[in-house]
């Protein structure tokens, strides 16, 4: 059974998305996962969608998504905004996970400049995006094995 994935992806800085992405799609298809892709303005919006689509399964007919992927980059500016975004949003996935029982990959990156961003995007180097995508499928599995 495919596996039904809802990959949330914050473009911010539009080629570092587009790495990011490769990686985490590569991982998902490679699995036969089927992919569900929503865009955001940025990091912070991303535990919004998975709040909305959770949600909105609860009670739905259908089943909802298995798991979701989150993806984005936050690089450090001039002002504490960067502490607040990062923090923010990786609190939010890990509140979403632990209190709703969620498989959430966490692929947002967090940097101090461009060089250190492109070197954890690129699915040829540290493949952020690939390794929240397969912690996902991980993550489903332990969940269904554990029976939550
Ligand atoms: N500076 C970065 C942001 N900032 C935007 C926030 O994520 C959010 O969209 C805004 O505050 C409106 O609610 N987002 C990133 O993804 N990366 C950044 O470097
Ligand atoms: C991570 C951010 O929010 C950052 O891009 C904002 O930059 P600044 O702190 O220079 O306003």
């Amino acid at each position: 059974m495919a596996h039904k994935i809802l990959v949330i992806e914050a473009r911010y800085y539009e080629g570092i998305s587009d790495a990011l992405l490769d990686g985490a799609l590569a991982a998902l298809h490679k699995s036969g996962a089927e992919v569900t892709k929503v865009t955001v303005p940025g990091a912070l919006e991303i535990p919004h969608v998975i709040s909305y689509a959770h949600a909105a399964q609860k009670g739905a007919a259908k089943a909802g998504f298995d798991g979701y992927v989150a993806l984005g980059c936050v690089i450090r500016g001039e002002t504490t905004h960067y502490d607040y975004v990062c923090e923010e949003s990786a609190r939010a996935l890990m509140d979403l996970a632990v209190d709703h029982q969620l498989a959430i990959g966490n692929g947002i990156i967090t940097v101090e400049n461009e060089d250190q961003a492109w070197a954890r995007a690129k699915s040829d180097k540290k493949d952020k995006g690939g390794f929240a995508a397969n912690a996902v499928l991980k993550m489903i599995k332990i969940r269904n094995e554990l029976g939550a």
